[in-house]
């Protein structure tokens, strides 16, 4: 199977919010037919309605067989959504799930154990082709699954193949959530801006691109994260001052981190009970 078979035998999103509709731009960019895309969504948003006008199916009938199902709703909400898609398990239609804290054993109950299924955990930077997606398949995908899978996701970003399904809580706590906290560290950055004395609009110009250059540095740089923060600071200067700190052992960002991505990766593995 590959992108002919996409293009060919459609490919049906079961939800299309936020993490649904930032893939289907990476597609349709990369040159998926919009009426190759078949959509469940009571609820769709103003884009998705658009498509329609592109040729894309909004809450129709859908294909026999459909080469990709994939399953973007809540969990909470799963229950609820999943039942419609029961007719295209133990078939040729490859899922792949980004969904929360659902994992493969699930699937495999609600849609038949011979159904080739993924799970698998982008983020939001995906909206940009920026995303990273972490995927892991069951006992029916293979290199083929795997490879289109992969192929799929690389439309939004990068992706890495998990050993195991257990990482996939690891995962939700590190990139999956993680936007959200590098968000908030640019907020807690223009605030304390703000608190030294710079207009908002300001401090928040300085901290995004703070955020953004170094992110961007990290990726490019040959060297490690840990080599390009000494690059910055000067002995006894201003950021040692700052690190002393944010690396303090019991109160710095380290243990802070570390209690974040817990409390996350221990949600993630609540919503799969
Ligand atoms: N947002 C993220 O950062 C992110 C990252 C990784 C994974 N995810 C996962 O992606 C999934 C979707 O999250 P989101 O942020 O896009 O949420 P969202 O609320 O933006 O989108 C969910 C969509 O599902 C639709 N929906 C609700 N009930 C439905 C039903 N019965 N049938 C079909 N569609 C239905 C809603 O109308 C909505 O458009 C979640 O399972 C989440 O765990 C999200
Ligand atoms: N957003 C989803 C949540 O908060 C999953 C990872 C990011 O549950």
């Amino acid at each position: 199977m590959d992108m002919n078979d996409v293009k060919k035998r459609g490919l049906v999103l079961l939800g299309c919010g936020k993490m649904g509709s930032a893939m289907l731009q990476g597609w349709l960019g990369q040159g998926l037919p919009a009426a190759s895309v078949w959509i469940l969504d009571p609820r769709p948003n103003d884009w998705v309605q658009g498509l329609v006008a592109e040729g894309l199916h909004l809450n129709t009938d859908l294909p026999d067989a459909p080469a990709i199902v994939l399953i973007a709703v809540k969990p909470q909400m799963m229950e609820q959504a999943l039942p419609v898609l029961t007719p295209l398990g133990n078939g040729r239609t490859l899922f792949i799930s980004v969904a929360a804290g659902k994992s493969l054993a699930f699937y495999e109950q609600a849609l038949g154990a011979d159904t080739p299924i993924i799970r698998a955990m982008p983020n939001t930077p995906a909206a940009i082709s920026r995303g990273i997606t972490a995927l892991v398949g069951n006992g029916n995908t293979g290199d083929g699954e795997l490879a289109l899978a992969d192929s799929l996701l690389q439309a939004v970003g990068q992706t890495v193949r998990l050993e195991n399904e257990a990482q996939i809580d690891a995962v939700t706590g590190v990139s999956g959530s993680g936007p959200a906290y590098v968000f908030l560290m640019i907020e807690a950055l223009a605030a304390a801006g703000v608190e030294q004395g710079l207009p908002a609009d300001m401090a928040m110009q300085l901290a995004k691109a703070t955020v953004s250059g170094a992110g961007q540095l990290a990726e490019a740089a040959d060297e490690d994260p840990a080599q390009l923060r000494v690059n910055v600071t000067s002995p006894q200067g201003t950021t040692a001052a700052a690190l002393e700190v944010l690396m303090d052992p019991e109160t710095g960002l380290t243990p802070l981190m570390k209690r974040a991505v817990a409390a996350s990766s221990d949600r993630s593995k609540e919503l799969s009970k």
